[in-house]
């Protein structure tokens, strides 16, 4: 397996730009608002019941919870993949159909890298562009470039995906992601599949890009230390129905480099992280009975 890493990214913001880092998230402009959202499946599931939540411009936010609570439906409701049956969800202040008016842009990372595997890597990372029509060739070209140079995947854009580790597939799939600029990125789960050393590297990466790039991010995981170490805050989540029950403010500065991981502020977090989960899991199964 070949082996690359994201280009290392200045973790210092423009100036000017506002992240998570910075300023306190109360003063920001939302760019998800989640109100009192339910969605219930055609089978009759109750995957969300009143679920309230706002993301802020710049916040990195963790939905945690345990299988089966609603983490994926919440996020694919976030990203204008799926209706709701009761409540709504707004995005800039504005409706879905508004968005895109607006010049404002939200990309979707899977679990799976999810590519082709018939197509070398520089086809797969340009597809949201094929599939928009909207850019000039030049820019189109441009736009794989810099996704594929910002996730260090350049020498190896002629590779099939076979022929890519895990960790790479996941950086391609990020930088198909990358190309068409977005505002606020959605990841469900990323890096669920990957070994602990390689995950840790890449969410370092992210964060670096987060801080440099002044995104907005919703990141789901099963991960409580992955959680902690990314967010500004972390959304519990409960099963039967899925709701949110917990919110936990991860009051630590950034960039949180590596020695973040073995400090006592990390380790008392994810205890906290760790009681709020099982308080949430507890609720779960008291309903199944
Ligand atoms: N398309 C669907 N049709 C019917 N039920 C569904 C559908 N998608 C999800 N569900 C159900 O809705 C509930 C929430 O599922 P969801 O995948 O959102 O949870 P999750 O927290 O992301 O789970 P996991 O952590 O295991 O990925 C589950 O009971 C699931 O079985």
């Amino acid at each position: 397996m070949m082996q690359s890493k994201l280009k290392s990214v200045p973790p210092k913001p423009t100036p000017g730009a506002q992240t998570g880092a910075e300023k306190p998230s109360v003063n920001r402009r939302p760019v998800l608002q989640v109100e009192g959202v339910d969605k219930v499946y055609a089978n009759g599931t109750v995957a969300l019941k009143g679920a309230d939540m706002t993301v802020r411009e710049g916040e990195f936010v963790s939905l945690l919870g345990p299988s089966g609570c609603g983490k994926s439906t919440l996020l694919r409701i976030m990203a204008g993949l799926g209706d709701v049956s009761a409540g709504q969800m707004r995005w800039w202040e504005q409706g879905y159909d508004v968005v895109g008016d607006t010049g404002r842009k939200l990309a979707f990372v899977f679990q799976n890298a999810t590519l082709m595997p018939w197509a070398r890597v520089r086809k797969n990372v340009r597809l949201p562009l094929d599939l928009d029509h909207s850019s000039r060739p030049d820019d189109v070209e441009k736009s794989i470039d810099e996704a594929l140079s910002m996730v260090g995947l350049s020498q190896f854009q002629h590779a099939f995906p076979r022929e890519l580790s895990g960790g790479m597939q996941m950086r391609a799939s990020i930088a198909r992601a990358l190309t068409t600029q977005p505002n606020l990125l959605l990841m469900d789960e990323p890096f669920g599949a990957l070994d602990e050393m390689t995950r840790n590297k890449l969410n370092d990466d992210v964060l670096a890009l987060w801080q440099a790039r002044n995104w907005t991010v919703v990141f789901v995981t099963h991960s409580v230390y992955e959680a902690v170490y990314l967010s500004n805050r972390v959304v519990v989540m409960a099963a039967r129905p899925g709701r949110i029950v917990d919110e936990i403010t991860i009051d630590q500065p950034y960039p949180r480099l590596p020695d973040f991981r073995v400090s006592t502020e990390f380790a008392g977090y994810c205890r906290q992280v760790s009681q709020a989960l099982e308080r949430a899991s507890a609720l779960g199964e008291e309903a199944s009975i």
